[in-house]
C-alpha cells in the first residue's frame, strides 16, 4: 500500500542523502524530502523524522568538525583563586550552534557526580512525553538537586564552567542564578536510545522570555558501539570521547529553531553510556 511504499522510499532516500551529507552545505532534510517526493505519500511527520534519524545513526563514521578553536574559561575555584582553563572546541554547526568541547571534565568529576546521584542503580526509567520506560526514551534518569550539587566544590565549579562555556559558545544570555537541576541519564542495555526530540519548543515562532534555549551534555561514559548523538535534520553524527561536553543552542535570532533543534541518541549497540544533561533557560524570564 501507499504507506509501505512511502516508508521504503523514505528509508532509501534517507540512507542515500545521509551518505552524501558529509559534504558541507547539503541540506539533509530537503534532500530526503525531494528524493522521496515527501509529502506525496502523506506520511505523518514523525515517520519522516524517524527515517531521517535512523539514517543519521547508520552513517558510516562520525561527522567531521567544520572548524576548531580554543576557549578560555575561568571559574572561581573553591579557594577563590581564578583558575583559567584553555579548552579545545570542535564546531559542527554555526547557527544554531553545535560544538563539542574536548576533555571538559576529568574522570574523577564524573565519578563524584555519580556518587552524589546515588549510583546508576538508583536511576528510574526516563520519562518522555509523559511515558516512563516507553518506546520513545529507553534509558533511566534522575535529577540531581541544586543544593546536593552545590555541596561539592568540584561539582559546583563543574556547573559554573558549564554555564560559562554554554554562554560563550552560544552567545546567549543564560540564567545561571536559578539553573535547572542537572539530569543524569544512563543507557545500560543494548537498544537503549532516545528517539528524535527537541529539548525546548521547536516551534519556529518567536522565542518567549525566560524559556529553554540551549543544552549541554557531558559524556561520562561512552559505549563501545552505537549510542551517538545525532542532529536529525542535518545528518550530524557526534562521536564524543569520555569527558567531552556537547553544547547546542536552539535560537535563530529571536526565533525558536524547528528541525535544527531536533536530536536523538542512537541505540547503544555495545557497552554502556551515561551522561549528565544541563538545560539552559534564557536570562530574561
Ligand atoms: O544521550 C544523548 O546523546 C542525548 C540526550 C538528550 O537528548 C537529552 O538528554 O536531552
Ligand atoms: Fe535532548
Amino acid at each position: 500500500n501507499d504507506l509501505t511504499r512511502g516508508l521504503a522510499a523514505l528509508g532509501s532516500a534517507a540512507e542515500n542523502c545521509a551518505t552524501r551529507a558529509g559534504a558541507a552545505g547539503l541540506d539533509f532534510a530537503r534532500c530526503v524530502q525531494d528524493a522521496a517526493s515527501y509529502p506525496n505519500f502523506l506520511l505523518p511527520r514523525p515517520l519522516f523524522d524517524e527515517a531521517l534519524r535512523n539514517a543519521s545513526c547508520r552513517l558510516p563514521g562520525a561527522s567531521r568538525a567544520l572548524r576548531r578553536h580554543t576557549l578560555d574559561i575561568s571559574a572561581g575555584g573553591s579557594d577563590c583563586s581564578e583558575q583559567a582553563r584553555r579548552l579545545d572546541v570542535e564546531v559542527f554547526r554555526e547557527h544554531p550552534p553545535v560544538a563539542l568541547i574536548k576533555g571538559f571534565a576529568p574522570n574523577a568529576t564524573c565519578a563524584r557526580l555519580l556518587l552524589v546521584a546515588g549510583g546508576l542503580d538508583s536511576l528510574s526509567p526516563a520519562v518522555a512525553r509523559g511515558v516512563a520506560g516507553g518506546f520513545y526514551r529507553r534509558s533511566s534518569s534522575k535529577n540531581v538537586a541544586n543544593h546536593e550539587l552545590d555541596a561539592h566544590p568540584a561539582l559546583q565549579s563543574l556547573r559554573a564552567e558549564m554555564f560559562l562555556a554554554a554562554k560563550q559558545l552560544t552567545g546567549y544570555s543564560l540564567n545561571s542564578t536559578s539553573p535547572e537541576p542537572l539530569n543524569i541519564a544512563a543507557y545500560r542495555n543494548p537498544g537503549d536510545e532516545y528517539r528524535p526530540h527537541c529539548d525546548g519548543r521547536c516551534s519556529g515562532d518567536r522565542h518567549r522570555p525566560g524559556e529553554r534555549v540551549a543544552t549541554s551534555i557531558l559524556y561520562c561514559q561512552v559505549p563501545t558501539e552505537g549510542g551517538h548523538t545525532t542532529f536529525t535534520h542535518d545528518a550530524l553524527k557526534i562521536a564524543p570521547s569520555e569527558g567531552d561536553l556537547l553544547v547546542f543552542g536552539y535560537l535563530i535570532g529571536q526565533t525558536m529553531a524547528r528541525g535544527e533543534a531536533e536530536h536523538s541518541a542512537c541505540p547503544v549497540l555495545a557497552g554502556g553510556k551515561w551522561i549528565a544533561t544541563q538545560w539552559y533557560a534564557e536570562e530574561n524570564g
